[in-house]
């Protein structure tokens, strides 16, 4: 996921390219010769869970083991929920580049306009931009609209309150064998809706739309309008693109589930594509422990061989966010036995 430490905060708000004026100087020639297209003989890998089975709290695990993503059905959150924020998201990221960097991150803030939190932490040139939302978005949506924000905040709201909950119901189900989702006592969980857009680029060579990553979160939930562009990488096949399909929902394993489950579950390692002629927006509904909560291993009768011993010291979210800000592979400086 997509979030730094406090010393590299001046960095989360660096502007996104020009894109109209880049595009317009077609062709552009990016500095990237590899390709980005993902293999789509196996894009329908990925296992399809619906949320009503009656075996879903084992199908559930078994993703998780297995490639830490999966394609969620009958989830509960009607059509109209996600094309509505859909519709708001494009309004938003419509807007002539002058008027959306009225909403601009600002340094210290994790909320705003910018370019992905994660180019904080990567070098890597990035086709993309996004709005990061944590709760209200209403002081940005007043920025750019000052007469109609009104149903882009609303949307957002309700947006967040559905995926939080259905957050909930699959960790629940994920977690029942480890005790269930562990009371946050005293702040809730912290989340974040991320709100990402990838304009078609007419670039000579293909661009990177999001670098591969792992998202922090406990789990994440993506929706992705209809351009493809997701793709996870798996270990036999390379990157493999996870296409979307009406009304289906993304789940992935972050780095906080991964340590909790003692690294039964991978953390999903993913990356975004960018078509050449569509616009690609996706929603990424990160859900994790509050900042402060301190999250181990659970060791429990589900565990055997090699799992019963924990294989990460405790981390609070706050600590492995600021160690994952000047390196990308903080999992490996908690690990124990190095
Ligand atoms: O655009 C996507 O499908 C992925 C977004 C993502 O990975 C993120 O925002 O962390
Ligand atoms: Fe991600």
């Amino acid at each position: 996921m997509a979030e730094v430490s406090q010393a590299s905060v001046h960095l989360r708000h660096r502007i996104p390219p020009d894109f109209y004026s880049l595009n317009s100087q077609k062709p552009f020639d990016s500095p990237h010769v590899s390709s980005f297209l993902g293999s789509e003989d196996v894009q329908n890998s990925l296992p399809v869970i619906d949320l009503n089975s009656p075996t879903v709290e084992d199908s559930l695990v078994r993703a998780c083991e297995l490639s830490g993503m999966f394609v969620v059905t009958n989830h509960g959150i009607p059509l109209g929920v996600l094309v509505g924020a859909e519709v708001e998201a494009l309004r938003f990221f419509s807007l002539p580049r002058e008027e959306k960097m009225k909403a601009l991150r600002t340094p210290g803030e994790t909320a705003g306009y910018g370019m992905a939190p994660l180019a904080a932490i990567l070098d890597e040139t990035m086709w993309h931009e996004g709005l990061t939302i944590t709760g209200s978005p209403i002081e940005h949506a007043k920025q750019v609209w000052p007469h109609e924000y009104m149903r882009f905040c609303e949307m957002m709201e309700d947006y967040q309150k559905r995926m939080k909950s259905l957050s909930e119901k699959i960790l629940g189900l994920v977690l029942k064998n480890y005790g269930g989702l562990p009371p946050f006592h005293e702040s809730g969980p912290s989340t974040a809706l991320q709100l990402n857009s990838y304009p078609a680029c007419q670039c000579l060579n293909e661009m990177i739309g999001l670098a591969p990553h792992t998202d922090t979160s406990y789990i994440t939930i993506v929706h992705q309008n209809d351009v493809t562009g997701l793709q996870l990488f798996h270990e036999q096949h390379g990157w493999i693109s996870v296409a979307p399909k009406t009304g289906s929902l993304v789940v992935n394993v972050g780095d906080m589930l991964h340590i909790v489950s003692n690294a039964r579950f991978p953390s999903a390692l993913h990356r975004a594509a960018v078509s050449r002629v569509q616009h690609r927006l996706s929603f990424a509904y990160f859900y994790g422990p509050p900042a402060d909560f301190e999250v181990s291993p659970i060791i429990n009768a589900c565990s055997s061989g090699p799992h019963q011993e924990a294989r990460f010291r405790p981390v609070t979210k706050r600590e492995f966010v600021r160690m994952k800000a000047k390196n990308v592979h903080a999992l490996s400086l908690i690990r124990k036995g190095k």
